[in-house]
């Protein structure tokens, strides 16, 4: 059996150790071994076959990844969706936009309780709490919040620009600021839905406005304030990224910007299950974004954004935004790596880079993935109703052989 591990050796230079091992013995693998493009899903399904007959179905072995932003709702979804994200996730970044929105520590340590209640049993997931940050939030809220321990960012969002975003800020630098600056102060980081939610920017140029119109500015007035831009989506985004120093500004990005265009919105007809916000950019921000991952820039960082709506909600006259990625995010991933024949940088944008810029450990646990393809379901029926996940009936090349706690 063939077996790529990607153990990172925590060291300060975050140097690899790679292996390929074979029954023959250890060997290095070439480049040809894993950058093996995906083959089409009925040679996928005979190549797995043929592979596991032979016994030389690829491994890959990494630390365990942990996914920065995450939608987990509550109640009844909350119980049928965290077990998908802690069967492959050891910790997720929690998003506060709940009805109605976690804006204070009580309520946070509260929702981190309901999450923890509903974990299966022996799972080591960690849910890190955020303040959803409104125009009423106090400099006292976030001394408690960095107190709490459970508490480990605050989440902008522009009021109006995404989901459950009714309650979010009206006008950051007349209503914020003094919060901004505690939180720069208490090293707490600024997590933003970098969009503006002004409706006559075009929906494909609100990214790239507020970078021009916020956070340009913020960065300037405060700093020391460590931003997360979420679920970027643009080369605009990638270009204020770099120009940013090392540590203060990084990036959060979704399986669906690194492997969709706007064109699947649309492909055949109205696509809604790949209608999230920010909404899916050009083909050029889409590569912009894959160079950016692959670089092997500490910047970036897993978060699938994975965010379940209702099947109705979604087929509907206003369908809602937001696509559900966690059972398969770890494998959409794979296959960006896979394609852009980098796969032995996928460790450290899914399981270091995040620790790293929040200031964790890293996991001592791993993950090891294979190259045996997984059938996507077309919908998950959960007590609350259907939801339908990214890439529904679909065949991906790699799945999830097994991880340690
Ligand atoms: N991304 C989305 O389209 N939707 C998210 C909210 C968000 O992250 O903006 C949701 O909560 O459904
Ligand atoms: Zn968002
Ligand atoms: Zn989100």
């Amino acid at each position: 059996m063939e077996v790529i591990q990607l153990h990172h050796i925590c060291s300060l230079h975050c140097s690899f150790r790679r292996h390929l091992e074979t029954q023959k013995g250890r060997r290095h693998f070439g480049k040809s071994i894993i950058s093996l493009r995906a083959a089409q899903s009925t040679e996928v399904l005979k190549k797995s076959q043929d592979d596991r007959m032979s016994n030389k179905t690829q491994l890959l072995t990494i630390i365990r990844p942990d996914d920065w932003h995450l939608h987990l709702r509550d109640g009844d979804v909350l119980s049928s969706v965290v077990p998908h994200s802690a069967s492959t996730f050891k910790r997720a970044i929690i998003m506060p936009n709940l009805k109605p929105p976690v804006t204070t520590v009580t309520q946070a340590v509260a929702y981190r309780e309901r999450i923890l209640s509903v974990l299966p049993s022996n799972s080591g997931f960690e849910p890190l709490m955020t303040l959803y940050l409104t125009d009423s939030t106090t400099t006292e809220e976030i001394k408690l919040a960095k107190r709490s321990g459970v508490v480990v960012a605050v989440k902008l969002y522009p009021a109006g620009a995404t989901t459950n975003s009714q309650a979010g800020v009206t006008d950051l630098f007349n209503k914020c600021m003094p919060v901004l600056e505690e939180m720069a102060a208490q090293g707490l980081p600024l997590l933003v839905h970098g969009e503006v939610a002004d409706s006559s920017v075009d929906i494909f140029d609100r990214e790239r406005v507020f970078i021009e119109t916020v956070l340009s500015p913020l960065v300037k007035l405060i700093p020391q304030l460590r931003i997360v831009m979420e679920h970027i989506t643009t080369k605009d985004a990638v270009e204020f990224v770099e120009s940013s120093p090392n540590g203060s500004i990084a990036a959060t990005v979704t399986p669906q910007h690194l492997l969709l265009n706007r064109n699947a919105i649309f492909t055949g007809g109205i696509r809604p299950h790949n209608y999230c916000l920010p909404v899916l950019k050009r083909e050029k921000h889409r590569q912009a974004l894959v160079s950016a991952v692959t670089s092997g820039s500490a910047k970036y960082f897993l978060g699938t954004d994975s965010a379940p709506h209702e099947r109705n909600t979604k087929e509907a006259s206003c369908g809602c935004a937001g696509i559900y990625s966690a059972p398969i995010a770890l494998a959409l991933y794979a296959r960006v790596f896979e394609q852009a024949g980098a796969l032995e940088k996928l460790e450290a944008f899914a399981s270091c880079n995040g620790p790293d810029f929040y200031r964790l450990p890293r996991n001592t646990s791993t993950i090891t993935l294979e190259k045996v393809s997984m059938n996507v379901p077309f919908e998950y029926s959960f007590g609350f109703g259907k939801v339908v996940p990214m890439c529904a009936g679909e065949t991906l090349e790699w799945s999830i052989a097994s991880s340690s706690v």
